[in-house]
């Protein structure tokens, strides 16, 4: 599904309303009926409903509501925040139609109606937010601001409209303050701000509704941002077919571990089988390469020796046949932040002709030379948590928290590579500048070797067939999922990366409805 950000919803709206000639006002009605059907279950134990509309079209939305829940018998009060007189257009028109049905409307213009702006709004149960929308373009601050503080203090329920008024619709940044919503309507197609934090704080529980805006105003806009939902993941999954052996689902190659993170390679190794890998073969330090024969069974193990500072000529020549016989190969977790990781990779990224996924040390290891990436034969996925992304690109990690989408295209477009940017909302982004963002997961996610868990599942699905942005997009998707499902089982406190993996197969089983 496609996300926009605010100038390409008004382009929607634009070539709607003036190039196919649905009026603004039908749009708004639509908007607002939208609206009320999604909520209006909620209002049966309310006794009292207050709007609190902004002089731009969400305030004009809000206006709509109030109409169609009065003419339902709610009892409703309006509040316009800041100069009625202002209100034009579309706006206009539903505020005087709300004048003209006597629907009780009240004005927070300036201090002196503070006091009445507080007794409304703490004497409701339900509050609808229709204060800004996708026209917030500046720090709230002023009556506005009072009036956002005010709401969020309130013991209501609050409903944002299209979005919370506060939250940057491009950025998820917040201006000042921002409505706390507990449900949010928003119109047409998500807004990029409300799945990226902090904005998705804000947020509630989301809906998408139709307000009526023909597909071909969605399809004309060429947006770059993506989400995977539910309903298109089955389309990505690869097929099995009947006639098919193990060699038909991929050879994978894990080089992972090292005697001191050997559960690096055990969690990766097995992800990849759990997705769907037909074989996986794991290169790993001949120490603690026993700790994959017992916990994977199924893996077939080589074996090198770090016993010097350098990979030896003989373990050099294993490491290229290994190449050979490989479709796919995930490179780094637990490898070791050492020079023999950095000639691994080194060997990998100049010899190696299909697609890897390079993550934790390996990324390290990058960040120490990114040179090895301009001598490649391979097309890269890397994995970068913001600690790793820090490293990698030499920037602050709060810089990059607050830029997760512009770091990543940055970074894949500068290096045509394709990067997943993990965090609470993981950022997929392509070399051709297309991102995806994934709005699924949990923080019981935070726990070690979590994100191994998700090297195992994207380089699975490279080895089934699928191209890099789709294996990672798909990839971050099972992983997250699979996480949900582990904590509907065990909650986030006790979650741990092996529970993800057990998940993984009833993930991929419900997506395909089987
Ligand atoms: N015809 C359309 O384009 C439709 C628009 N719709 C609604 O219209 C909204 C967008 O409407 P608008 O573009 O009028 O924008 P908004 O209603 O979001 O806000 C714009 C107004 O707020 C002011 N403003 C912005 N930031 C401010 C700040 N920090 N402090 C004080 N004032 C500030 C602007 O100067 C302007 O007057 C959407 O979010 C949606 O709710 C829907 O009715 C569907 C149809
Ligand atoms: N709060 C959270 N919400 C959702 N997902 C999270 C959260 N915290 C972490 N994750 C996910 O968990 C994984 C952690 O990966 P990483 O930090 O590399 O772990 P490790 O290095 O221990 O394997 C990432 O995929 C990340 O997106
Ligand atoms: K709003």
């Amino acid at each position: 599904m496609k996300v926009v950000k605010s100038y390409e919803m008004k382009e929607i709206d634009r070539y709607t309303i003036e190039e196919i000639g649905i009026p603004g006002i039908v749009l708004m009605e639509n908007a607002a009926m939208s609206v009320v059907s999604e909520t209006i279950q909620l209002l049966k134990e309310s006794n009292n409903v207050v709007i609190c509309c902004g002089i731009g079209n969400n305030g004009g939305d809000g206006f709509a509501i109030g109409r169609i829940l009065s003419c339902n018998n709610v009892k409703v009060s309006i509040i316009i925040i800041g100069d009625s007189s202002k209100i034009k257009g579309d706006a206009k028109i539903n505020y005087d139609i709300a004048r003209q049905l006597n629907i009780d409307i009240h004005e927070f213009y300036d201090d002196k109606q503070i006091d009445e702006f507080k007794n409304i709004v703490n004497d409701c149960d339900v509050i609808y937010d229709a204060i800004f929308g996708t026209g917030l373009c500046r720090e709230i601050t002023g009556k506005y601001l009072e009036a956002i503080k005010i709401i969020n203090r309130a013991n209501a329920y609050r409903i944002a409209i299209d979005i919370p008024s506060g939250v940057n619709s491009d950025d998820g940044q917040i201006l000042g303050d921002s409505v706390c919503a507990d449900k949010t309507v928003t119109f047409c197609l998500p807004k990029v701000g409300l799945l990226l934090y902090p904005g998705a704080n804000y947020v509630g529980d989301l809906v998408v509704t139709d307000i009526g805006i023909p597909n071909i105003s969605v399809e004309r806009i060429n947006s770059h941002t993506t989400i995977m939902d539910d309903n298109l993941a089955r389309y990505f999954i690869p097929n099995r077919v009947k006639m098919s052996h193990k060699g038909s689902y991929g050879k994978v190659l894990v080089i992972a571990g090292t005697s001191k993170m050997s559960g690096a390679a055990v969690l990766t190794s097995l992800s990849a089988y759990r997705t769907g890998a037909g074989l996986v073969k794991t290169f790993i330090e001949e120490s603690v390469s026993s700790v994959v024969t017992t916990k994977v069974p199924e893996a077939v193990v080589e074996t090198y020796s770090r016993a010097d500072i350098n990979i030896s000529n003989e373990d050099k020549e294993k490491l290229l046949e290994m190449l050979g016989w490989a479709d796919t190969i995930a490179i780094g977790p637990g490898l070791g932040n050492d020079n023999i990781t950095r000639e691994i990779l080194e060997i990998v990224i100049s010899n190696f002709n299909k697609t890897i996924v390079v993550d934790a040390d390996g990324i390290n290891a990058l960040s120490k030379d990114k040179e090895i990436l301009n001598n490649r034969k391979c097309e890269v996925i890397i994995t970068p948590h913001l600690g790793e992304m820090s490293r990698l690109i030499d920037y602050d990690i709060g810089e990059i928290t607050n830029n997760t989408i512009k770091v990543a295209v940055e970074l894949s477009k500068n290096y045509k590579i394709t990067c997943v940017l993990k965090s609470a909302r993981t950022i997929i982004s392509s070399p051709n500048g297309m991102v995806n963002i994934n709005i699924y997961g949990n923080s019981g996610m935070a726990t070690a070797g979590s994100g191994d868990v998700l090297t195992g599942i994207i380089v699975s699905l490279l080895g089934q067939g699928l191209n890099a942005s789709d294996a990672a997009i798909l990839g971050v998707y099972i992983h997250s999922k699979a996480g949900d499902k582990a904590k509907d089982d065990k909650g986030e406190h006790g979650l741990i990366a092996n529970d993800i993996i057990c998940n993984i197969p009833y993930v991929i089983k419900s997506s395909l409805n089987e």
